[in-house]
C-alpha cells in the first residue's frame, strides 16, 4: 500500500497542496487527472523523494518514507519515476541506458535481465541504437524498461503519453493496460486527460486546486460525478438551466427546463436541495436519442429547434435550443444531418442525469 496522508506542500507562501490523502492498494493503478497547476507533479515528486513535504506524510509498504524536514533518499525508495520528456541519456546506447541501474549485477546477469526487459517491451531490435535514432513511442518504451529494471515496488509516471501523436497515445493506452496488468507494480500516473486515465486505471484520483475532489473506480466516478466540473471531464457535455419543483414521489426530482418538466431519480442530485433550487442537469450526449429506444420505460422527453449541425467524422454533433431561454441548450450526436430551425423531440432515461445546485 502506498499511503498519502494529509500532504501539503506551499510555495512562496502559497498553498499548491492541502491535506491531501489516498491509499494505492499494492498492485493497483491510481491515475491523478486535473488541470494544469492543480498540483499532480507536486505529488509525483514528493513520493519520488526529489522534494519534501510542508505537512503530513507518505508511507510505502508500512514504512515511513517522507514527513516535514524528513525523507529517505529518493535512491533508497524502492519506486522509479519515467518523466514526460523521457530523460534518456543522449550517450548511452538503448541496452546501457536499461542497464544502468543494474550495474551491481554480474555481467551475465545484467545482460540477461536486460535482454527480457527488451524483449517484454518489444525493442529487442534497438538495443545498439542511441536515443537520437529512435522514435518518441520508442524512447518511450525504453524509458520504461529503464524504470522496470531494478523491480520497483512503485513505478512513477508523468504525463508520459503528452509527447506521442493522437494514434500512438491510443495503441499506448492499451499497451499500458496490458503492461500494468502483466508485471502487476503498483503504479502512479499523472495525466490530463481522463479518457486517457480510464484505459487502465483500477483509481481515478481527480484533483482540482491541490485538493482531491473526487477519487474511485472510473465506471463509478463517471456514473456519478460529484460535481458539475468533474461532469464535464467525465464527457457530460450537455448543461441544462432548470428549477426544481416539488415531486409526488419521494423518491424521484422533477425539474423544470425551459418550461418543460422532467422527472429523474433523487439519487441524480449531487446534494440536498429543496423545490424552487435552481439547478444544472447534465447529459451525456450518447444517452440522448431523437428515437425511443425500444422498451425503454419512462424516457424523459423535450421539444427543442436544431440551431446547429456540424459534421464530427461520423456523427452530427446537433445543438437544439430548447423554449425561448437562451441558457437552455442541449447537445446530441445524430447519425443523420438536421436542418437548422428543424423542430425535434429528444428522449433520454431518467438515470443517464446528473443535476447539481447552480449558485
Ligand atoms: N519548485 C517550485 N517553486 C515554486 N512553485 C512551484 C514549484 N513547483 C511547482 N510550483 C507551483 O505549484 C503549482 C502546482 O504545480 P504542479 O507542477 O504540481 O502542477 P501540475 O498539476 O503537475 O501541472 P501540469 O499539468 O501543468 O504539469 C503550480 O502553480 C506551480 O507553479
Amino acid at each position: 500500500m502506498l499511503t498519502l496522508d494529509a500532504l501539503s506542500r506551499n510555495f512562496n507562501g502559497q498553498t499548491v497542496l492541502n491535506a491531501v490523502s489516498l491509499d494505492v492498494p499494492q498492485g493497483q493503478v491510481a491515475c491523478i487527472v486535473g488541470p494544469s497547476g492543480c498540483g499532480k507533479s507536486t505529488i509525483l515528486r514528493l513520493v519520488a523523494g526529489l522534494d519534501v513535504p510542508d505537512g503530513g506524510r507518505i508511507v510505502l509498504a508500512g514504512t515511513e518514507i517522507s514527513r516535514p524536514g524528513w525523507a529517505v533518499e529518493a535512491r533508497k525508495r524502492r519506486l522509479n519515476m519515467v518523466f514526460q520528456d523521457y530523460a534518456l541519456w543522449p550517450h548511452m546506447r538503448v541496452a546501457q541506458i536499461v542497464g544502468y541501474g543494474l550495474r551491481h549485477l554480474t555481467r551475465a546477469e545484467r545482460d540477461a535481465r536486460v535482454t527480457a526487459l527488451l524483449d517484454q517491451m518489444q525493442i529487442s531490435a534497438l538495443a545498439d541504437r542511441l536515443p537520437s535514432q529512435i522514435s518518441g513511442g520508442q524512447q518511450q518504451r525504453v524509458a520504461i524498461a529503464r524504470a522496470l529494471a531494478t523491480d520497483p515496488d512503485v513505478l512513477l509516471l508523468d504525463e508520459p503519453l503528452s509527447n506521442l501523436d493522437v494514434q500512438l497515445r491510443l495503441d499506448m493506452r492499451m499497451e499500458f493496460a496490458d503492461l500494468f496488468a502483466r508485471v502487476g507494480k503498483t503504479v502512479l500516473y499523472v495525466t490530463h486527460d481522463p479518457l486517457e486515465a480510464c484505459s487502465f486505471a483500477d483509481l481515478l484520483v481527480v484533483m482540482r486546486a491541490g485538493e482531491i475532489e473526487q477519487s474511485g473506480a472510473p465506471q463509478d466516478l463517471f456514473a456519478r460525478p460529484r460535481s458539475a466540473w468533474i461532469a464535464t471531464l467525465a464527457g457530460y457535455d450537455t448543461r441544462m438551466a432548470g428549477h426544481l419543483i416539488p415531486s409526488p414521489d419521494p423518491a424521484e426530482i422533477v425539474v423544470v427546463i425551459a418550461d418543460q418538466p422532467v422527472t429523474l431519480p433523487r439519487s441524480a442530485l449531487a446534494c440536498e436541495a429543496q423545490p424552487g433550487t435552481s439547478v444544472t442537469v447534465m447529459l451525456h450526449p450518447g444517452s440522448i436519442r431523437l428515437e425511443p429506444t425500444p422498451g425503454a420505460m419512462g424516457e424523459n422527453r423535450l421539444q427543442g429547434r436544431v440551431r446547429r449541425c456540424l459534421f464530427e467524422g461520423r456523427d452530427w454533433r446537433v445543438t437544439l435550443g430548447l423554449g425561448s431561454a437562451a441558457d437552455a441548450t442541449l447537445s446530441l450526436m445524430s447519425p443523420r444531418r438536421l436542418a437548422e430551425g428543424e423542430q425535434v423531440e429528444i428522449l433520454f432515461p431518467p438515470e443517464a442525469a446528473v443535476v447539481f445546485r447552480r449558485d
